[in-house]
């Protein structure tokens, strides 16, 4: 039966110090943070996901932001070499984890690097961003992973903003959905659909057409529900202060046989 399980890390009680590169700093409340995360993954289990935690890290403050570690593609885990040198000992319980859960898995090696937030999803294809984090080693190297299994790698330019996933993600029908002023390239896509706020351009689909989105896009929530969708609000504030969003803070595993 195919897996419906989500990784997730527990935040930091450092993470006020996570990395900011593309806005103003502003201060992060730790303790409405652990909150916040709290009611994400209860808001994954309602809909149907098991939720697992991989192993705290106090020490790392941007641990919570879990997708950056990992690209899976079928049950072959891509452990990540995170392009912010302070996020690389990120992975290593990723690595046990998903091993522990029966992934095969590979990694990227120097010197390539490449973050999970740079690799977008949709059927067979693997749109992964060119941009601060993520450099052309990484990305052939996503390429000789990826490949030979049947996906389609396509490199998208990102300056924008910190993570290809940060300007856009996909609904369930694979329409791209971004806020335009963060897309370098809209013209890679071949459906694409504006949202008229920043976080309104990251869903996480928890299938049967319900997205998971943060509360702070309600416009954008209403253009959903107006094509069909069932937006579930969650609040993640402290998480977008830190330039997260709802995509980074879980790992779905969808293709696992366990
Ligand atoms: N995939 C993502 O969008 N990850 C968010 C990472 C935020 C963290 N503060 C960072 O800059 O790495």
């Amino acid at each position: 039966m195919p897996s419906r399980k989500a990784l997730i890390r527990r935040p930091s009680p450092g993470i006020a110090e996570g990395l900011v590169s593309h806005s103003e700093r502003s201060s992060v409340d730790a303790d409405l943070a652990l909150l916040q995360w709290e009611m994400y993954a209860e808001a994954l289990r309602e809909h149907g996901w098991e939720t697992i935690e991989t192993e705290p890290l106090d020490e790392c403050p941007d641990g919570v932001f879990v997708e950056d570690t990992v690209v899976m593609f079928r049950n072959v885990a891509l452990i990540t070499r995170p392009g912010a040198e302070s996020r690389r000992p990120e992975t290593v319980t990723v690595e046990e984890s998903l091993a522990r859960l029966g992934c095969s898995v590979n990694w990227i090696w120097e010197p390539g690097t490449l973050d999970g937030g740079d690799v977008l999803k949709i059927g067979d294809t693997l749109y992964v961003g060119r941009g601060d984090r993520t450099n052309a080693a990484g990305v052939q190297q996503l390429r000789a992973v990826f490949e030979p299994l049947g996906a389609r790698i396509v490199a998208v330019p990102v300056s924008r903003v910190p993570h290809l996933k940060s300007a856009v993600t996909a609904l369930p029908d694979g329409t791209v959905i971004g806020y335009p002023p963060h897309i370098d390239a809209p013209s890679v896509f071949p459906r694409h659909l504006p949202v008229p706020e920043q976080s309104g351009a990251h869903v996480v689909l928890l299938g049967g057409g319900r997205l998971l989105m943060a509360a702070s896009a309600p416009k954008t929530a209403e253009l959903f529900s107006d094509l069909g969708y069932q937006p579930v609000p969650v609040d993640i504030s402290e998480f977008e202060k830190l330039e997260g969003c709802v995509t980074c803070l879980s790992v779905r595993l969808r293709e696992l046989s366990v």
